[in-house]
């Protein structure tokens, strides 16, 4: 059994910061845990508006606290976010998410995460990021 701690995530190398500014993104579970997926606690920080599109990725995001919107760019669909949504990207949907007070989220990712991913110009996450070292 693997049991870890948030708070020493935090202090960690699994502690990643967006460099664009929008998020930042503690993840627990990864790739070389050999789970099949990974499984982030993220903080969306308020006033944060701005273009997703996990093409190399399926995930599900669960609101623990904050509020905000997810609005799916396909069909224009806008939906709020609030304690205890969850909202699942089974399509590879290219998304807004916009956070009107710190939204803290619960992030689950197949295939999972290496470890180092931040968002390449189209919001996705590239398969070859580099791997966490604990
Ligand atoms: C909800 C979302 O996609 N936020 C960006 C960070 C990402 N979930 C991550 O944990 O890497």
């Amino acid at each position: 059994m693997i049991v870890r701690q948030l708070q020493d995530c935090q202090k960690s190398d699994r502690f990643i910061k967006d460099p664009k500014g929008n998020w930042d993104s503690t993840r627990m579970l990864l790739k070389n845990d050999n789970m099949g997926f990974s499984f982030h606690i993220t903080t969306i920080y308020a006033g944060a508006d701005f273009m997703l599109h996990y093409q190399n990725h399926l995930e599900s995001v669960y609101c623990i606290s904050g509020e905000g919107e997810v609005e799916t760019l396909d069909d224009g669909k806008k939906y709020a976010i609030t304690p205890g949504t969850i909202y699942i990207l089974d399509k590879n949907d290219k998304h807004m998410l916009r956070a009107t007070k710190d939204m803290q989220m619960a992030c689950v990712f197949n295939p999972p995460l290496n470890g180092k991913e931040v968002h390449n110009e189209e919001g996705a996450y590239e398969l070859d990021a580099e791997e966490v070292s604990d």
